[in-house]
């Protein structure tokens, strides 16, 4: 699975150790956008609608955001056609987000979750799947004029 990466200046070691993960799990870092120190101080919604350009460029890619609460992230990367961007905090939730929402962008907080949560968070939603069914239909209903 490529990922595309995304924080803002409160979650970059969060970033990192996922990104990592990301590796470590078998999948691919296609991009990793946000800035390089947290000296750098950055506005949430330019990084998720970054992201969630890539992951509209790359169909079957999945976007992970981080930030301080990965709320804002979230209602950012949501505004963007095609993105169903969900933040967790549990790994039920997680599942459910892929398997019931078909999401396509993880967000987590890092000032919510620790390191060790956030991970697996992260590999319990990359190794869900999308149910289909009766939630396809829902799911079409998510777009604009859907
Ligand atoms: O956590 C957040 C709420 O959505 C934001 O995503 C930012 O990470 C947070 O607002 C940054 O706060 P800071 O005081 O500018 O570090």
């Amino acid at each position: 699975m490529r990922v595309h990466l995304g924080s803002d200046h409160a979650a970059i070691d969060l970033r990192r150790e996922l990104a990592a993960a990301v590796a470590a799990f078998g999948h691919e870092v296609a991009s990793e956008s946000g800035p390089a120190a947290a000296s750098e101080s950055v506005d949430y919604p330019d990084v998720a609608v970054e992201v969630a350009r890539h992951v509209r460029a790359d169909p079957g890619s999945l976007g992970l955001l981080v930030c301080g609460t990965g709320q804002g992230m979230a209602m950012a990367a949501n505004k963007q056609a095609g993105i169903r961007a969900a933040v967790v905090m549990d790994p039920f939730s997680a599942a459910m987000a892929r398997e019931h929402n078909d999401a396509n962008v993880l967000c987590l907080g890092a000032r919510v979750v620790g390191v060790e949560l956030a991970k697996v968070l992260l590999r319990t939603f990359l190794d869900a799947r999308f149910a289909g069914g009766r939630h396809a239909r829902r799911v079409e209903k998510l777009e604009p004029g859907g």
